[in-house]
């Protein structure tokens, strides 16, 4: 059952935009797994333009943040909004009320995501699994889906695999796949799902250096969730610690992994060091 308040959004109190690109806000958010209570009123505030990274124990629903996101899982209580438009509700008769999938539909085309597992069309060859998104529901032509591919091909270093096939790729090239079509929806903010965790250890680097790259020259958005605490200090401006359904901790990269306040970071930063 959804609980999401019966009240006008209130757009004032929002952070005024720095960019073009929208912020995220997560307003007592509630996820459940059955008994499993994974977010409990969750609040958190990504401001626009800002890349955040969200670290914690395995199992704690970081990935589940960015799934609600993507909208492909459903919250069971309070607000998340993309700017100044809630992603799990719509207005309507000055209240908001539960998302359609037209809603949805038109929230998501904003949001991009990488995941894990690459996620690639396996079916499609490279150029494919990049032009189906924007022709499909963005309305582009072929030739302006195409064009586009051949662009981001080539910012990610695969100018010459357009015919190949995914299978065909290493775990790093596929990931640049998945990156390149992420960003073929032109986005304005970006998800990153622990997008090195599958990828052989030499091939980790050059992903992260892209993305990387990608975060300073673009102005998109960026919610990233990571174990590589070297990934998260290079690509972010705040870190949020979340454990047990709650954020515990947040601050800039250099505090919480310097000179974190909370037990529960510390630990958690001990833990990963010796894993
Ligand atoms: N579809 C689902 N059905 C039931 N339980 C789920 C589902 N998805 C996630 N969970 C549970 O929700 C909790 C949070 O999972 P989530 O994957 O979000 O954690 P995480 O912090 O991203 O973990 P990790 O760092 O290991 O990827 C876990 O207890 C998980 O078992």
């Amino acid at each position: 059952m959804d609980k999401g308040p019966q009240s006008e959004p209130a757009a004032a109190d929002l952070p005024p935009q720095r960019s073009g690109a929208p912020g995220i806000h997560f307003e007592k958010v509630v996820k459940r797994f059955g008994d499993n209570v994974v977010l409990r009123e969750l609040d958190f505030t990504v401001e626009p333009g800002e890349r955040v990274t969200l670290i914690g124990p395995s199992g704690s629903g970081k990935t589940t943040i960015l799934r609600l996101l993507m909208t492909l899982e459903k919250a069971d209580g309070g607000v998340i909004r993309v700017g100044d438009r809630p992603l799990s509700h719509m207005e309507k008769n000055g209240k908001l009320v539960p998302a359609n999938e037209k809603h949805l539909h038109e929230m998501r085309k904003q949001i991009g995501m990488v995941f894990q597992q690459f996620n690639l069309f396996p079916n499609m060859n490279v150029m494919r699994n990049l032009t189906e998104g924007p022709i499909r529901v963005l309305g582009l032509s072929k030739e302006e889906a195409r064009e586009r591919a051949t662009r981001l091909l080539d910012m990610v270093g695969l100018g010459d695999k357009a015919e190949e096939h995914p299978t065909r790729l290493s775990g790093g090239q596929q990931q640049r796949v998945a990156i390149a079509r992420a960003l073929a929806m032109e986005p304005k903010v970006l998800l990153l799902d622990e997008v090195t965790s599958a990828l052989d250890p030499e091939l980790v680097v050059g992903v992260q250096d892209l993305l990387r790259d990608i975060a300073r020259q673009s102005d998109l958005t960026i919610l990233c969730v990571t174990h590589e605490m070297h990934f998260a200090k290079d690509i972010s401006d705040r870190v949020l610690m979340f454990d047990q359904g709650q954020i515990v901790e947040e601050g800039p990269p250099d505090q919480i992994f310097g000179e974190p306040s909370e037990q529960r970071t510390r630990d958690f930063l001990q833990a990963v060091l010796a894993s």
